[in-house]
């Protein structure tokens, strides 16, 4: 089977919403393949016959209902056409916003090793592919009805010559047996180095002033050549495969067709069949030949399907809704249990306990690279720790500004509005965009903005949401010298009652606003003081 009873099942559950149209249009599909599997053999037999037997109005007749039936036939695909491409768009946007809920829900470390290209694969070009599973099933269903029909006339005009298909069939589905695995495993390597690919390209793309400031172009050509190559290769296996199964089942089919043609010509001779459905019985020969060599066509598509619901499934399985468990300690304090944490073996954190309590203002300093902003990943419950616990107020209680910062599409105010919608306080948000002074970025969408303001921006988002947390990763950076005293005072008030924790390099400068100071030292060490 080229496809699994679980993805089966998946695949029904994807469609249920469009159940009717869907039995609609297969509906339709199936009456149009029949249709025109019976009448097309059958009209030419019939006008072939009244030719030789010279009945005019017969012929006429025929030929005017052959006609409108036709045209009336062409209205119905396109009708079909139309219905199948709003099913497969319907189907498409589900897919999308199914896959991003999951992934606001994956691990955050996953999330940084991929990059931004690899999910911008598996939660656009993925669903895209995956929709085309309607076009799979109406071939199916047109392929099936073909068959069956074509089969029914072929029968009634000469039974032993339908015969010859009886041995082909068995053949066909011992090869698609064998191929449809390969194809399947091929095609999920194929997408998984694209999707690899696309993290490459992003980066790439990002470099445009670096490669032009150090003429690199000849390196960025390189790294898209080596990028692409293993998602090239995955591509020609993939291709190798589904040409090899589709060469061999037309070889066994063109045998098959030569066969029926033979017998039916010497059958004419013997006059056991007129010449007439001779004409029929080669015209429903070739239609079911054509829609067996399209079902063989399938067998690469479907394993091709099943791939995609292996990996539309695989992805929405790495959701977890991990912060929805955590426990609100009473306090709504911080503490670290002997906590573990490291990079591909370089240790962050080496037993680290400490506590952080209520109002407790911190200021977080350490050289370059010693694991500050790892640290505030692990504080606000993006990344887990690898030995140890951490206790510390649910996510929905930390507010946080931290490296790199990226709000949804639209411009600051709409941003803005999004948070006051989920239930902001809009009367705190213009108090803080009065202060931070950032009422003319209001119109602008966050990447148009200059450095200084985009800091005051996170800044404001980040002391909007009310919460018993806040961090704050180099709040300064970017942010004029006359400014920096009046930025920290407005993060100072705005925390009150809540534990204020800030990563900062300039920190001894501003250290008279703290109560407490912890050093990341690097290799592990962490002190709090
Ligand atoms: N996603 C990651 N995968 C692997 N290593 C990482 C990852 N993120 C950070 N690191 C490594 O972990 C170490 C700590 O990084 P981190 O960003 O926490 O340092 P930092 O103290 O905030 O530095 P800085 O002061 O320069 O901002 C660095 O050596 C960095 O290379």
């Amino acid at each position: 089977m080229p496809i699994s009873k679980s993805n089966l099942k998946t695949a029904g559950q994807l469609l249920a919403p469009q159940k009717s149209r869907l039995a609609l249009l297969l509906v339709l599909t199936a009456i149009q393949a029949v249709f025109f599997t019976v009448v097309d053999p059958l009209a030419l037999k019939w006008l072939i016959d009244a030719i030789n037997e010279g009945n005019q109005s017969f012929f006429m007749w025929l030929a005017i209902i052959v006609t409108s039936v036709a045209t009336g036939g062409r209205l119905l695909i396109y009708w079909t056409t139309l219905t199948r491409q709003k099913i497969k768009n319907t189907l498409q946007e589900q897919l999308s916003v199914d896959l991003a809920n999951s992934y606001y829900q994956h691990d955050c470390q996953e999330i940084t090793h991929h990059g931004r290209g690899y999910y911008i694969s598996r939660l656009y070009d993925e669903p895209k592919k995956l929709s085309e599973m309607i076009d799979t099933l109406v071939a199916f269903t047109t392929c099936i009805f073909i068959c069956i029909s074509g089969i029914s006339v072929a029968i009634w005009i000469s039974w032993e010559i339908t015969l010859a298909l009886a041995i082909i069939l068995p053949c066909l589905y011992l090869l698609a047996n064998r191929f449809s695995g390969k194809i399947s495993d091929s095609t999920k390597q194929l997408q998984e180095s694209e999707a690899q690919f696309k993290s490459i390209l992003a980066t790439v793309v990002d470099s445009y002033k670096h490669v032009r400031l150090f003429s690199l172009n000849k390196t960025a050509q390189s790294t898209i050549k080596s990028g692409l190559q293993a998602s090239l290769d995955a591509q020609y296996k993939n291709t190798r495969y589904s040409a090899l199964y589709q060469s061999i089942s037309a070889v066994f089919l063109s045998y098959t067709e030569l066969a029926v043609i033979i017998v039916a010509g010497f059958q004419v001779i013997l006059g056991v069949i007129t010449i007439g459905s001779l004409f029929a019985l080669t015209r429903a020969f070739s239609l079911i030949i054509n829609a067996v060599e399209q079902l063989s066509a399938l067998v690469p598509r479907l394993a091709t399907l099943d791939a995609l619901l292996d990996r539309y499934s695989e992805f929405k399985s790495l959701a977890t809704d991990a912060d929805a468990h955590t426990e609100l300690t009473d306090s709504d304090t911080i503490s670290f249990n002997n906590v573990d944490f490291d990079f591909q073996a370089k240790p962050i954190l080496k037993s680290t306990t400490l506590t952080v309590d209520k109002c407790d203002r911190v200021l977080i300093s350490g050289p370059n690279g010693a694991g500050k902003s790892t640290l505030a990943h692990l504080l606000t419950g993006f990344y887990t720790p690898n030995q140890g616990e951490i206790s510390k107020p649910a996510m929905s209680h930390i507010s946080a500004s931290l490296y790199p910062f990226g709000l949804l599409p639209g411009t600051l105010g709409d941003n803005i509005d999004r948070i006051i919608a989920q239930g902001g306080d809009r009367q705190k948000a213009d108090e803080l965009i009065a202060k931070l002074g950032i009422l003319e970025c209001l119109d602008k969408p966050f990447e148009r903005l200059s450095e200084g303001q985009k800091k005051k921006c996170q800044i404001a988002i980040c002391l909007l949401k009310t919460a018993s947390v806040y961090l704050l990763d180099e709040p300064l950076a970017n942010i004029d010298d006359a400014s920096k005293s009046d930025i920290l005072q407005i993060i100072n008030d705005y925390t009150q009652n809540a534990a204020l924790l800030m990563i900062m390099h300039e920190g001894n400068r501003f250290s008279h606003m703290f109560n407490r100071f912890l050093n990341i030292e690097g290799q592990g060490n962490v002190k709090l003081v």
